[in-house]
This record gives structure tokens, C-alpha cells and sequence, in this order.
């Protein structure tokens, strides 16, 4: 059996961490290198059962990297600055990006569907790889059919670097899917403090919320007559997202062109 030859970018972080200790019990996937800026130069040890398994850190991603160590697909959980020049320099190489780092504007995710159109290659995008996060953002869209009056809370550590998080876009852009945009509030409200209603989507107001403590958490909270309806998922610990990543390597590796978001893969 041909082993898809996998490659981790912000290998010593918090998810490239959970990514490598997962991949290296993998029958299928091969772990071919790994890189982080911050214990560049390291060899980290992941204890795997009985057995310390070392994993060599190199500095910074580069194109002649993942060449060498012919990997088939890329990784990605490094940051908001360094997803773009990662995710391209993998297309140049001809190794499939699976990303999971969020931040990504619109205008750069263009930038990489036109790069894969032009490299006839692969892209997978996720801005949440935890089932139950994908739940809850099917269930809000159902939802708002029925009850258009929403607000989004998110609630993440206070090491995160984007906000609205992710998660919290993909809900939103979701639910404008099946709700046009419209004024939510009192067409006449002002902000006695600049931000009290949050960030605003198509009306959507999106409230972010940083706590140490905290891992991930999001709210969907929809208002209608008499009543509220509230969606909520929480993510105790980083393991949460290892099968979607996992799954996500699997069918990326098959891909011929960019695909965004973990539901793509789920019947
Ligand atoms: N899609 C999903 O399901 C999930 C997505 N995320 C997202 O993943 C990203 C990473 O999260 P998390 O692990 O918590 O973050 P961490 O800060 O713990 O880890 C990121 C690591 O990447 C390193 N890094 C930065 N730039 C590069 C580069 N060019 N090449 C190699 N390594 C690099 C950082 O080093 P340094 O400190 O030197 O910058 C750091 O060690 C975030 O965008 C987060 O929002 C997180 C959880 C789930
Ligand atoms: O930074 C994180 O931790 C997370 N980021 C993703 C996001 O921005 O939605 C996914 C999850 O919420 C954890």
C-alpha cells in the first residue's frame, strides 16, 4: 500500500502537536517532515504507547523542503501571516495544501483558487475540522429559515490571533445563504462604546470573547416571537479536530481543485 507522504507546518504549535502525534499512528499516512519558527532546529519527542518517537523540526517552510522529502500533501496550522506563502509555495511544489490555519481573506483565497486552477492541483480549506462544530453550523442555517433575527458569540484562549474567528464567519456567510441581509436592532441604536454590538455581517452582529482557559466555543443565538433558540458547541481539548484532519488528508490527496470546509467529505 502507498503511504500518502505528509508534511506538518507549525509542527510545535498547539495543533501541529496534536496533528503529529496522531499522524505517526496512522498505517496509511507517512510523516515526512515538519516545520515551526519557534523550536526550529529541535528534535521534539512524541511518547507514542511504549516508544519516544523524535521529530526533527526544520526552520520555515521553502519549496525545496517538500521536494526533497517528496511529500504528497501539506499540513497547515502556523498563523494568519504565514498561511498564504505556505499554501502556495505546497501548489508550486505540486503538494497539496490542507489547511486548517484561519485569517484568510477573501481576496487571498482567490489568490489560491486561481493557483490551483493554474497548477491543476488540489486545495483543502477548513476553517473547523471538528464534527460538531460542522453540526452546528448545518443546524443554524436550517434554523435560520425559520428565525432570520441572529447574533453569533464566539469564545476562544487569549492566544488567538484572528477575530472573528473563523468558525464564527463560516456561520454567518452560511446563514446570509438562506437570509438576505437585513438591519437587526433598532434602526436608531447608537454604540455608547465603539464595538458594543460586535461586528457586523449582513446584520449579523459577531461577538468575540478571549479568556485564558478558554479552547474553543461559539453561540448562535436566534431571537423570534416569544421565544429563543440557542446552538451551541464547545470544543474541551484539540483532540476534537484530529479525525477531520485525519479525513481531510485522505480525500485532499484525491482533489483537483480548492475545496473549503470539512462537510464536503461528510455524507
Ligand atoms: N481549522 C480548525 O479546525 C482549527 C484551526 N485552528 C487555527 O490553526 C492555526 C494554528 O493554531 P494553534 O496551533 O492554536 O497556534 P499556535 O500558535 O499554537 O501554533 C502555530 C505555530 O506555527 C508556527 N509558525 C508560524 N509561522 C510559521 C511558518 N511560516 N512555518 C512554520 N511554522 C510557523 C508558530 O511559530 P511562532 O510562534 O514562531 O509564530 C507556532 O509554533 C490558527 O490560525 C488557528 O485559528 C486552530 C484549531 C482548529
Ligand atoms: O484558534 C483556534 O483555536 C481555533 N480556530 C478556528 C477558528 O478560527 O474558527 C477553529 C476553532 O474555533 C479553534
Amino acid at each position: 500500500m502507498k503511504k500518502i507522504r505528509v508534511f506538518v507546518a507549525g509542527a510545535s504549535g498547539k495543533m501541529g502537536q496534536e496533528v503529529i502525534r496522531s499522524l505517526i499512528q496512522q498505517d496509511d499516512l507517512l510523516l515526512v517532515g515538519a516545520s515551526d519558527t519557534r523550536h526550529q532546529g529541535m528534535d521534539v519527542g512524541f511518547v507514542v504507547g511504549a516508544s519516544r518517537v523524535g521529530v526533527d523540526i526544520t526552520g520555515p517552510l521553502d519549496l525545496e523542503i517538500l521536494r526533497e522529502v517528496r511529500a504528497d500533501v501539506l499540513v497547515d496550522f502556523t498563523n494568519p501571516q504565514s498561511v498564504l506563502k505556505n499554501s502556495k509555495t505546497a501548489i508550486m511544489a505540486g503538494v497539496v495544501p490542507v489547511v486548517g490555519t484561519t485569517g484568510l481573506g477573501e481576496a487571498e483565497i482567490d489568490e489560491i483558487r486561481a493557483l490551483v486552477v493554474k497548477e491543476h492541483i488540489g486545495a483543502f480549506f477548513a476553517p473547523n475540522f471538528s464534527i460538531g462544530a460542522i453540526l452546528m453550523m448545518r443546524f443554524a442555517k436550517e434554523a435560520a429559515k425559520y428565525f432570520p433575527h441572529v447574533d453569533i458569540i464566539e469564545l476562544h484562549h487569549d492566544q488567538k490571533l484572528d477575530a472573528p474567528s473563523g468558525t464564527a464567519l463560516k456561520t454567518a456567510e452560511g446563514i446570509l445563504e438562506v437570509r438576505d441581509p437585513m438591519v437587526q436592532g433598532h434602526p436608531n441604536e447608537y454604540e455608547k462604546l465603539a464595538g458594543a454590538r460586535g461586528a457586523d455581517l449582513g446584520g449579523i452582529h459577531i461577538h468575540s470573547v478571549r479568556l485564558p482557559g478558554l479552547i474553543a466555543h461559539q453561540e448562535v443565538l436566534f431571537g423570534g416571537l416569544g421565544q429563543a433558540l440557542t446552538i451551541r458547541h464547545d470544543a474541551f481539548s484539540r483532540e476534537t479536530y484530529i479525525p477531520g484532519v485525519m479525513l481531510a488528508i485522505r480525500k485532499a490527496f484525491e482533489l483537483t481543485d480548492l475545496v473549503i470546509g470539512l462537510e464536503n467529505f461528510l455524507d
